[in-house]
């Protein structure tokens, strides 16, 4: 579904991501661990366009790394951005349209909206609200939300579990897993490790903006990477 070839990301002389391959196969999800400054962020600004980047970026097999960041949206690629930015002076359910934007379906997006405040009850309780006044937790579900409501065919999350309380967290990542479950691909930018384990397919751990480990949460036990690079 995505693959990145000899991606580089360069901010004049600092090169936060060197010639990084990387790829997400169709219903995968994969997790991109690293400690602060190795580059994740930068990746995932790569992908989505918002940062300017070398290399390749391919999305379901087409070459994209031409392409505008509101044309790569079109192509089916959703971004739940860091520090759980809403549009804060929407309202929750203006929110949820915002994600909508492109959709002619609209009995679709009706059916998605229902869907994702079943999911998430407490944002159903909120939907007339301003989202900037919602707690974080709730931010980072709206975020989530927002970005589901494109209907995306790959699903980036950055730092999900940022300033979060730790049931919070736990409950973002369980939702995390029913996507995973209902066939929804994913790459997910964590610092918590633990919790971007529990359904990872595979891990890729950067350091530096080079990859220092690929391979299974599996492949991961027994060796001391974990301790080394993410601190957990
Ligand atoms: N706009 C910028 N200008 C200059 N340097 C930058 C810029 N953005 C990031 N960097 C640098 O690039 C490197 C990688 O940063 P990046 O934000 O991608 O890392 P990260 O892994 O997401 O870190 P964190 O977990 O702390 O968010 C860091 O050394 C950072 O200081």
């Amino acid at each position: 579904m995505l693959s990145l070839e000899k991606l580089q990301v360069s901010y004049g002389a600092v090169q936060a991501v060197r010639s990084l391959d990387l790829t997400v196969g169709e219903g995968e999800l994969v997790a991109l661990l690293g400690p602060n400054g190795a580059g994740k962020s930068s990746t995932i600004g790569a992908i989505t366009g918002l940062v300017p980047s070398k290399g390749r970026v391919l999305l379901g097999g087409t070459d994209i790394s031409m392409l505008p960041a509101e044309s790569r949206i079109a192509k089916g690629l959703a971004i739940s951005p860091e520090g759980r930015r809403v549009f804060a002076n929407l309202t929750v359910g203006e929110n949820f349209r915002m994600g909508a934007a492109l959709r002619r379906d609209r009995a679709g997006v009706r059916d998605d909206t229902e869907r994702f405040l079943d999911m998430f009850p407490v944002l159903r309780e909120r939907f007339a609200q301003p989202a900037g006044t919602l707690s974080g937790g709730e931010q980072q579900m709206l975020a989530i939300a927002r970005a589901l409501m494109s209907r995306p065919r790959l699903l980036l999350l950055d730092e999900p579990s940022l300033g979060l309380a730790p049931l919070i967290v736990t409950k973002i990542f369980d939702f995390i897993g029913e996507l995973k479950a209902s066939g929804l691909t994913l790459l997910v930018v964590e610092q918590n490790a633990a919790q971007a384990m529990r359904f990872a397919d595979r891990v890729y751990i950067l350091s530096t903006g080079e990859v220092r480990f690929v391979g299974t949460p599996a492949d991961l036990e027994g060796t001391d990477l974990m301790s080394v690079y993410v601190g957990g």
